[in-house]
C-alpha cells in the first residue's frame, strides 16, 4: 500500500467524520434549546464521565488514550457551541458595564509609586499608605479611580495589587507603560465599575480551577478555542483558603463581542471562581 491510497482512506474516514460530527452539534443545539428553557446546567461532568467509561471499555489498550481524548475533546466542544447558542436563546450575559470612561476629579494611589502619575495635576492626587485605603477612598466615593503598578519588567507582578482587585470588585480601565530609570511599569488606572469600550483589546480575568487533573489545561484549550490570545498568565495563592491558587490571565478580546461574551460565560460556569478584572486598551507597538 503506497502513501497515497492510505491518504485516500483516510479523506474517506474523515469525510465520514465530518458528517456525524455535523449530527451531533445538531444534537448539542437541541440539548442547548432544552437546557435553555429548563435553565439546567450545561456542564455535566457525570453524564461525561458515563460516556466515556461506556464508550472506552471495549477499546484496544493500545489507542484508549488516544480514543478517550477524542470523547473528551468532542464534549467539550459540543459545550463550547452549547455556551454560545444559549447566549443567543437567552440575548444577555450576566454581567454589568459601562460603556464610557468617569470623569476624574480625584486619583489615589499609594505613597512610594505617587511618580507613576505623569499626566496628573498633583491637586487631583491622594497619597495613602496602602491599596486598601486606595480602596476606601474608592468606595467612600471619595476619589474617582485608583492607580497603582501592576507589574515591573524587574521585580515581576504586584500580588497585593491583584489581590486589592479580586477581592473587592475593582476593575482595571488603562494600562499604559511607564519608564522609570529604564524599568518597564505596566501602570493601572482601576475603579468600582467595569468599563468595556468599543477600542478596548484587552480582557483581564481571575480563575480558580477545579481541583482535578487537566482542568487548567482544558481552560487553555477553551481559550484557544475561542480564537483568543492570552497575553499573560500567573499564579498567586489565595490567602483567604489554604492551598488555593488563583489564575490571573490577560486575553487578547473585548467582551462587546458576542464571541467572547460566550467565553466569559463558560469560564463563569466551569471555574470554581470567576472574575472580570478589567477592560482596557493597550497599544500593541509598547508591550
Ligand atoms: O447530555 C448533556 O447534558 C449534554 O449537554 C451533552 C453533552 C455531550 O455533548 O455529550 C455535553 C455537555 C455535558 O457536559 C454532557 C454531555
Amino acid at each position: 500500500m503506497t502513501l497515497a491510497d492510505v491518504r485516500k482512506n483516510i479523506d474517506r474516514v474523515d469525510k465520514e467524520i465530518k458528517q456525524l460530527f455535523k449530527e451531533r452539534m445538531v444534537l448539542a443545539d437541541n440539548v442547548a434549546q432544552v437546557k435553555a428553557e429548563t435553565e439546567d446546567d450545561i456542564y455535566k461532568p457525570d453524564r461525561e464521565e458515563t460516556i466515556i467509561s461506556n464508550l472506552t471499555g471495549d477499546v484496544d489498550d493500545n489507542i484508549k488514550m488516544e480514543y478517550t481524548a477524542l470523547i473528551k475533546r468532542i464534549m467539550e466542544i459540543s459545550r463550547k457551541y452549547q455556551y454560545g447558542r444559549t447566549l443567543e436563546l437567552r440575548n444577555c450575559l450576566d454581567v454589568e458595564y459601562d460603556v464610557k470612561e468617569p470623569d476624574i476629579d480625584a486619583v489615589a494611589m499609594i505613597k512610594p509609586e505617587l511618580y507613576i502619575c505623569q499626566g496628573c495635576s498633583r491637586d487631583k492626587v491622594i497619597a495613602v499608605d496602602s491599596y486598601d485605603e486606595v480602596y476606601e477612598l474608592i468606595k467612600t466615593g471619595k476619589v474617582d479611580a485608583g492607580m497603582g503598578i501592576l507589574e515591573d519588567i524587574s521585580y515581576g507582578v504586584s500580588d497585593a495589587l491583584h489581590e486589592v482587585l479580586t477581592n473587592n470588585k475593582l476593575y482595571i480601565y488603562r494600562c499604559n507603560i511607564v519608564n522609570e530609570n529604564g524599568h518597564n511599569k505596566k501602570v493601572v488606572t482601576f475603579s468600582d465599575h467595569l468599563i468595556v469600550e468599543e477600542n478596548h483589546n484587552r480582557l483581564k480575568v481571575m480563575f480558580v480551577c477545579k481541583n482535578k487533573s487537566g482542568s487548567l489545561s482544558s481552560i487553555l484549550s477553551m481559550i484557544s478555542d475561542y480564537g483568543v490570545n492570552l497575553t499573560e498568565i500567573h499564579s498567586a495563592p489565595n490567602r483567604q483558603e489554604h492551598w488555593n491558587y488563583r489564575f490571573y490571565v490577560e486575553l487578547s478580546a473585548n467582551l462587546l463581542k458576542k464571541d467572547i461574551q460566550a467565553l466569559v460565560f463558560q469560564l463563569m460556569n466551569e471555574t470554581e471562581e470567576f472574575t472580570i478584572l478589567g477592560s482596557y486598551a493597550c497599544d500593541e507597538e509598547q508591550f
